[in-house]
């Protein structure tokens, strides 16, 4: 679903300021493949997401989606493949607009234009169907603007958009860091839930490692720029907070031909 081939990416090349953020990256997901990344400050996380969702270009390399050639794919036109939640919970929404606006909106991407931001008896009741699952008490205030909610509500609605019109791939970057603790136990059940009802390819970066082992079918861990440790299936359910940081004291010794540590 997901094919990054040795893809290397640096900030403000040839200058003082020069940033080596990707490093040869090569990284395959099959459909419905959920990979949790960490990796500590500077790893290369985020630009990783950003390169799949086209906010980057990469210097070298090629990204598929699905069969199709991205690389050099700006992020608005690759918009009906990815579904995508940030740190932020301001990020995600339109706070100007009500709930049922901001759906509509989401439930458009990528669809051919015409009066689709309509908001018809069917597709109100349907929100309310989907609004309902987030347990929020949202599916009666469809008419609330958005900036009012608070920031876990925000959080679950941008959830929401992100993954009801079933992305290719959906990118999730610290989604629940933000969040107090009830609020981000909150998402992270729902963002299981989603993942799993909707069949979606997903990659996301978290700093807690207990999350990163806890959810998803793989796990992977970057370092300077490259992925250091990869793991799946059994191996991933049987890994330890202790094993992950075990690899992360090795690998930041390690020299490059040694890094890819719990196989
Ligand atoms: N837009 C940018 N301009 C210049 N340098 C950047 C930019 N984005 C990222 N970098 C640099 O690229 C490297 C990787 O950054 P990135 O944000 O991908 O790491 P990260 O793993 O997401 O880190 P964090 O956990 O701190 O968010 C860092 O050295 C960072 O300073």
């Amino acid at each position: 679903m997901l094919d990054l081939t040795s893809v290397s990416k640096t900030f403000f090349p040839g200058t003082v300021n020069e940033r080596r953020a990707l490093t040869d990256v090569s990284l395959s997901l099959a459909p419905a493949e959920f990979t949790t990344v960490i990796g500590s400050n500077g790893a290369g996380k985020s630009t990783l997401l950003n390169l799949v969702a086209g906010s980057l270009t990469p210097d070298s390399g090629s990204i598929v989606i699905d069969g199709s050639v991205v690389t050099r794919l700006p992020d608005h036109r690759r918009a009906a493949y990815i579904g995508r939640v940030f740190q932020d919970p301001m990020a995600g929404t339109a706070p100007t607009m009500t709930i049922e606006e901001n759906l509509a909106i989401a439930l458009s991407r990528g669809r051919s234009r015409g009066l689709r931001l309509g908001v018809t008896r069917s597709k109100r009741e349907f929100f309310q169907a989907e609004l309902a699952s987030l347990e929020l008490g949202l599916e009666d205030r469809l008419k609330t603007v958005v900036g009012l909610l608070s920031g876990g509500q925000r959080q679950a609605l941008s959830l929401l958009m992100a993954t009801f019109s079933e992305p290719r791939i959906l990118l999730l970057d610290e989604h629940t860091a933000a969040l107090d603790p009830s609020r981000a136990e909150l998402v992270t059940r729902l963002t299981a839930d989603a993942v799993e009802r909707h069949h979606l390819t997903t990659l996301m970066v978290t700093h807690n490692m207990e999350q990163a082992l806890r959810l998803g079918t793989r796990l992977i861990m970057m370092h300077e720029g490259r992925i250091v440790v990869d793991v799946a299936g059994e191996q991933k359910q049987r890994a330890t907070v202790a094993d992950l940081l075990g690899a992360f004291e090795k690998v930041k010794g390690a020299g490059f031909d040694d890094r890819t540590l719990l196989q």
